[in-house]
């Protein structure tokens, strides 16, 4: 074995021994963030605990609480591992916010775990060496609401990315895949104004908003027929009216648009509004449309980086999934598709003990379940390997940068020439 091959070994066994060590308060941690489930922009007792995690339970972190955002934060170590060669900076995110009435049915509190986690492991592996070829700076960004808004977002607009290298961060699944295919998403608020009068005595004085939010439900349910495949449209009613007998006055829809690339989302968008408006006009309703600050747009994938953290996994005994249907169709939407068309970087998908869906009650179960523990260790594991291989090998982050560099131009360019339905599977 050559020498570099040796080290790498070596400190990538060190990284996983330092995660086994910490195993007990990570599964504190991540079980403290579990059961008190918080809402996108409001993970209070989520950002302290894991501010407390890096300030007070572990040593030589230097940690920026409300960094950019109230319940934001940023931890950062080093730059350590020799005094040689450029500073390198990686990064992993933690995610913390739940979902309304059914709490941490993402799994979110075990996606702080996978950062945390892997974050002590880099370092401690990093200390251990002074023979780097680089100097190496680890972060930790603690980035809230990516259920709701974009915490991601909101903070790459004040800067939080940059100057970082690679991020990394992990979801929990039904299996294990370094990339699945994440939708651009624009989420819209539709507020309807129309007239309260007596239902009984005297309807014709009325206008009806309830009319308005059925029909635009109506419109886009037709809609829905005459879209493509991988394109999705889904909603509920927020309000409906208050009293039978009183028309309706005010109605509030909210939906979420979905497109594979972040190129077909206008045409989503404008077929979408003509629905909203149309359903206005027929009732004689003002309409007011509003889309959300922040638009969510699919991941810029990084083979590099994909292919190093699947040998890792498999060298950990992950079975990734092979199912095409899995490996093909979009699923959900992240924030970190921003973040990736920012800084090279993964988003893989693991494994927590259960079969399953996220979004229902069951998953909330298994995401505090301790069978969870070993999943998220070892996907923790398999990351804290990965940025290991690059800090390693500079040829290899070198090409890992190249390849993001390559593909945000492709991107661009197919934006620009408007060619915007290159990934649908009907094209
Ligand atoms: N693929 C990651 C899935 C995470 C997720 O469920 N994200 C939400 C984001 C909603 C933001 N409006 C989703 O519904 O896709």
């Amino acid at each position: 074995m050559c020498e570099r091959a040796g080290l790498l070994a070596e400190l990538k066994h060190g990284a996983g021994c330092r995660i086994d060590e910490a195993a007990e308060k990570l599964h504190r941690l991540s079980q403290d963030i579990w059961s008190c489930p918080e809402l996108a922009y409001d993970e209070r007792k989520a950002h302290d605990r894991l501010v407390a995690f890096f300030s007070q339970e572990e040593e030589g972190w230097k940690v920026d609480s409300h960094f950019k955002l109230d319940t934001a934060f940023r931890a950062t170590w080093g730059p350590g591992g020799g005094d040689e060669g450029d500073v390198v900076s990686v990064a992993f995110l933690c995610e913390y916010d739940a979902l309304p009435g059914i709490g941490h049915a993402c799994g979110h509190n075990l996606i702080a775990e996978v950062g945390a986690a892997a974050a002590l492991g880099l370092k401690a592996a990093v200390e251990k060496s002074s023979k780097l070829p680089v100097r190496v700076q680890v972060t930790v960004l603690g980035t809230p609401a990516e259920e709701d808004g974009g915490g991601k977002i909101d903070m790459m607009k004040e800067d939080a990315f940059k100057g970082l290298d690679v991020v990394f961060m992990a979801h929990p699944s039904q299996e294990d895949a370094p990339y699945l295919p994440c939708v651009a998403e624009h989420d819209v608020t539709v507020k309807y104004h129309g007239k309260a009068s007596h239902a009984s005595a005297y309807p014709w004085e009325g206008i009806n908003a309830l009319d308005a939010a059925v029909l635009c439900y109506n419109n886009l349910s037709v809609l829905r027929q005459q879209i493509k495949p991988d394109w999705r449209i889904h909603g509920i009613i927020k309000h409906g009216g208050v009293k039978p007998n009183i028309i309706p006055a005010y109605t509030e829809l909210e939906y979420y648009l979905r497109t594979p690339s972040r190129g077909e989302l206008p045409v989503i968008k404008s077929k979408a509004e003509m629905c909203f408006r149309s359903a206005a006009m027929a009732t004689g309703c003002e309409v007011e449309v509003e889309f959300a600050k922040n638009m969510f747009v699919n991941i810029l994938r990084n083979a590099t980086l994909e292919e190093l953290y699947e040998k890792n996994g498999k060298d950990l005994g992950m079975e990734f999934t092979t199912d095409e249907e899995v490996l093909t169709n979009g699923s959900g939407s992240t924030d970190f598709g921003n973040v990736s068309f920012a800084v090279p970087g993964i988003h893989p998908y693991f494994y927590i003990g259960s079969d399953a869906l996220n979004h229902t009650e069951e998953y909330t179960v298994a995401a505090g379940d301790e069978k969870a523990q070993f999943y998220t260790l070892r996907t923790a594991k398999a990351l804290a390997m990965t940025a290991l291989d690059v800090l390693l090998r500079p040829d290899l982050l070198q090409r890992v940068k190249d390849e993001f560099t390559e593909a945000k131009l492709k991107e661009d360019r197919l934006l620009k020439d408007g060619q915007t339905d290159r990934t649908s599977k009907n094209k």
